[in-house]
């Protein structure tokens, strides 16, 4: 006890002395904490309210999709380690928790899928790291902010979680610059060196990725995984040179060999991808031409048949290419039909998938990002009207079509080179409807695309630039029933803005005396 004696009280003075200062100390505490937390929520409601004033304005822009993915996740649980060391904060957040049901809380995945895109729209319209950085966008709609060294290294990270070194040596490198240049820096040099130095080793490049583990152990000498690294990089690099003086003169294919790969095989499988890649993306990039010989012979007119209906009403056509003929029919869908359509489809919406013709499941698949969902003659008038239209335009009869496909593709929503029809060995595909293969393609554009989203085929040099209102067509299957291997055609990623199109696609049985059959290959 210490009430006994006069001394001891005299200590209690010591005491109270820790403890004013130790309550001092966490009101200090506390208030750098709110006012760090002031500063971020203030910063995220200025940027928030700036959103809200137009949603699809400001999603429209890449870069602000990213930040606000990142937002509800990384910057989220970094709020959160701050607020759940008091009880107050904690209650605040099992508060949030309990709203589970009605707010959307994107993970992992989904800042995983808003990276990757972004990596595919800097790929295929060969955006500059450090332009994208600053938030700009093909000179189009600026970002709201340009991107922290943090925010760099997350896209890294992200890259790097998914196996993707070189992503990861541009956006690290692009952290690294911006980090040195930060004031207020917004995460660890040593960090990022980490992860450049084993993607640029990834890369091949081992001189480098030594020089850069050597840099991070002058930062962090006791770091073990990179004095391992280190000793691991200075063999390869002895093997390296060794291999070079000749003391060891098989060559790379020469060792391929050996262990089994059939190296000029795999070259020509990977050429003729890449062949298509590069003409897909080139095309995305609005950078092909169609030659003279068939520019010549495209034309636009009137359409006035083959129905009646288009006697009174003639569509406005532009035929885009010969052989297999592409058309264009513009204004055939109001802004009033289009809305009802998207207001119809936008409730049953559900990522787009594809089916897996060895196991005929349908799966979702990352060369095809979309939302889409179908809509049925009979779910509202515009619908049959739309199918109505479709039939009077093409001459082709409607009762043996699929519904009417409504998609939605944002940031970086794609679908990669494909054929709409079935070929031989997917010929199962549409065996249950017992109405032949897909005949024809009629492709609605409900939007225009601020930048990106052609329609490109790749091996025609054909790209569509989509006009809201307008309407695609073109037939998948020569008329003796072959599949057009032409058609072959993609959606390319959208770069800004959001995306609408819908998808009819007509199949071949009813049309024997509308569109008649021949032997012959080529002839119409
Ligand atoms: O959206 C596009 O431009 C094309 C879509 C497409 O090819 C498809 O859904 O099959
Ligand atoms: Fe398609």
């Amino acid at each position: 006890e210490v009430y006994t004696a006069m001394t001891d009280i005299g200590r209690l003075l010591t005491t109270e002395g820790e403890m004013i200062r130790a309550v001092e100390n966490y009101i200090i505490a506390q208030e750098s904490k709110l006012e760090k937390l002031r500063r971020d929520v203030y910063e995220m409601e200025r940027v928030h309210d700036e959103a809200a004033r137009s949603p699809e304005a400001f999603l429209g822009n890449p870069i602000n999709t990213f930040l606000l993915v990142k937002r509800l996740t990384v910057d989220w649980t970094d709020l959160q380690n701050i607020m759940t060391d008091d009880s107050m904060g904690k209650a605040m957040l099992n508060n949030l928790t309990s709203m589970a049901d009605f707010l959307h809380w994107p993970d992992e995945e989904d800042l995983n899928g808003v990276a990757v895109a972004l990596m595919r729209l800097q790929d295929t319209y060969n955006l500059d790291t450090s332009q994208l950085a600053r938030g700009h966008i093909y000179g189009k709609r600026q970002a709201y902010r340009e991107l922290t060294a943090a925010d760099c290294f997350e896209l890294g990270r992200q890259s790097y979680n998914g196996g993707d070194h070189y992503h990861t040596m541009l956006w690290m490198n692009e952290a690294l610059k911006r980090q040195e240049m930060e004031s207020n820096k917004t995460v660890d040099h040593a960090d990022i060196l980490e992860y450049l130095a084993f993607s640029t080793y990834m890369q091949g490049n081992v001189r480098q990725a030594l020089k850069l583990t050597n840099e991070l152990l002058v930062e962090r000498p006791n770091h073990q995984r990179a004095q391992g690294n280190k000793v691991y990089y200075e063999e390869t690099l002895q093997a390296q040179l060794a291999k070079k003086r000749g003391e060891d003169g098989a060559t790379m294919d020469e060792e391929a060999v050996e262990k089994g790969y059939t190296v000029t095989e795999n070259a020509e499988v990977a050429s003729d991808w890449q062949r298509e890649r590069r003409a897909y993306e080139r095309l995305c990039r609005g950078e092909g031409s169609v030659p003279n010989s068939i520019s010549k012979k495209l034309d636009c007119f009137y359409k006035h048949g083959p129905s009646d209906f288009l006697r009174i009403s003639p569509v406005k056509t532009e035929v885009v290419h010969i052989d297999p003929t592409v058309s264009i029919y513009y204004d055939i869908l109001s802004d009033k039909e289009i809305a009802v359509i998207k207001e119809l489809a936008t409730p049953m919406f559900k990522r787009a998938t594809v089916q897996n013709y060895k196991t005929g499941e349908l799966e979702t698949a990352s060369y095809r990002i979309s939302k889409s969902s179908w809509l049925k003659h009979g779910d509202h008038k515009v619908v049959a009207g739309v199918n109505h239209r479709i039939e009077s335009i093409t001459g082709l009869t409607m009762d043996t079509a699929e519904e009417l496909q409504v998609a939605n593709y944002g940031i970086g929503g794609h679908y990669e080179p494909h054929f709409d029809y079935a070929r031989r060995e997917e010929k199962d595909a549409f065996k249950s409807l017992g109405t032949g293969n897909r005949i024809a393609t009629f492709l609605f554009y409900m939007s225009d695309v601020e930048a990106g989203g052609a329609t490109v085929f790749p091996y025609i040099n054909l790209s569509l630039w989509p006009k809201k209102g307008a309407a695609a067509f073109w037939y998948n299957l020569h008329p003796s029933g072959e599949g057009d291997t032409l058609t072959r055609h993609a959606a390319c990623p959208v770069l800004v803005g959001t995306k609408w199109v819908s998808n009819k696609w007509i199949h071949e049985r009813g049309q024997e005396f509308r569109r008649p059959c021949t032997l012959d290959y080529n002839t119409l």
